[in-house]
């Protein structure tokens, strides 16, 4: 079996005559956190259309686990949790309500759809908006419950599509986290972006696309070739922070500098870190007002090699 999980070859789209992907050939390996990466309209939502089979090639192969899409789609589907970038229709359900059905059609048996649906409301912070209908919920709110929605059934691969865009930065710290723990845990994870430091702190592989087309592939760490362990904190009350930091085993170093808490990591535990701090800030109700690498180096390479511009 070859040792990509997403494999496409040539992959194209015309809407009419508008060419939007053109020749894309993506390869996702085993295991990795992969970044699609690209500006707003660069084609990144229709390539995941069509490697999720809502969406028909004009020419051009996708394989995922070695199947063909679409003439394999029922298998595949139910080994790939997606993240759709849309918001959810069903909007008179309740989440629990929601999340159960689409256990059910999973494939999950009731029981198992209701105890999953239980522990990702609870994973994905939803939990005690349970019986709230999805018409009622913030745009951030929702986007936690189509998480949930992804991870039923406990997915090998996950396909999302700019599962940030509504959360506050607390919300993607904490997002971060979960990521680098379901890879942790052995998943595949295709994620879009526009944001780059994003990516950079998420991802280990990635794919960048401009107008449609794929034109960087590789490991993050080739392409910057430097390790990017230090990030920038601006909290409320920085002396608690620094504390709380001081005290962890994955911070290397911590310290106060020009009105921010800069912060050193060993990057073999950076997952507790995108776990703890989360809950550190939110449990001492400080306010989180900036949180990014201390340097992105990817971002200043992208744009000078491929004269990309790139927006926060
Ligand atoms: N059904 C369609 N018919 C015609 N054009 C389309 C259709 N769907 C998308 N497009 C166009 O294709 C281009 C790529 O769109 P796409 O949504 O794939 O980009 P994207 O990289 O996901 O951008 P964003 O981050 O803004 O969602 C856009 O210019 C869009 O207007």
């Amino acid at each position: 079996m070859s040792d990509y999980v997403i494999e496409t070859r040539n992959l194209t789209k015309f809407f009419g005559k508008r060419n939007v992907v053109y020749h894309l050939n993506l390869k996702v390996p085993r295991g990795a956190v992969y970044g699609f990466l690209g500006p707003n309209g660069a084609g990144k939502t229709t390539t995941i259309k069509m490697l999720t089979g809502a969406l028909k090639p004009t020419y051009g192969e996708i394989k995922i686990f070695g199947m063909e899409m679409p003439r394999e789609r029922v298998e595949i589907i139910g080994k790939v949790g997606y993240m759709p970038e849309k918001p959810l229709a069903y909007d008179d359900m309740t989440i629990f309500e929601f999340l159960t059905y689409m256990g059910r059609l999973k494939g999950l048996s009731r029981e198992e759809a209701i105890r999953q649906a239980r522990e990702l409301m609870a994973y994905t912070g939803v939990g005690r908006l349970a019986f709230n209908r999805i018409k009622e919920l913030s745009s951030g709110q929702r986007q936690r419950v189509i998480f949930a929605m992804a991870l039923m059934g406990d997915p090998e691969l996950l396909i999302l599509d700019e599962p940030t865009s509504n959360l506050d930065p607390l919300g993607r710290m904490e997002f971060t986290g979960k990521v680098l723990e379901l890879a942790r845990a052995g998943k595949t994870i295709f994620v879009s972006s526009h944001i780059v430091s994003e990516i950079e702190r998420t991802c280990n592989h990635v794919g960048l696309i401009k107008d449609g087309q794929l034109i960087e592939q590789g490991r993050v760490r080739d392409l910057i070739n430097i390790e990017s362990t230090d990030y920038d904190v601006v909290v409320s009350d920085a002396s608690k922070l620094l504390a709380f930091l001081r005290e962890k085993v994955y911070v290397r170093e911590a310290w106060e500098e020009e009105g921010l808490v800069r912060v050193k990591l060993d990057e073999r535990f950076l997952d507790d870190f995108f776990l703890e701090l989360p809950a550190f800030i939110a449990s001492e109700k400080l306010a989180l007002k900036l949180f990014k690498p201390h340097t992105s180096p990817l971002e200043r390479i992208l744009t000078e090699r491929f004269n990309v511009r790139w927006e926060e």
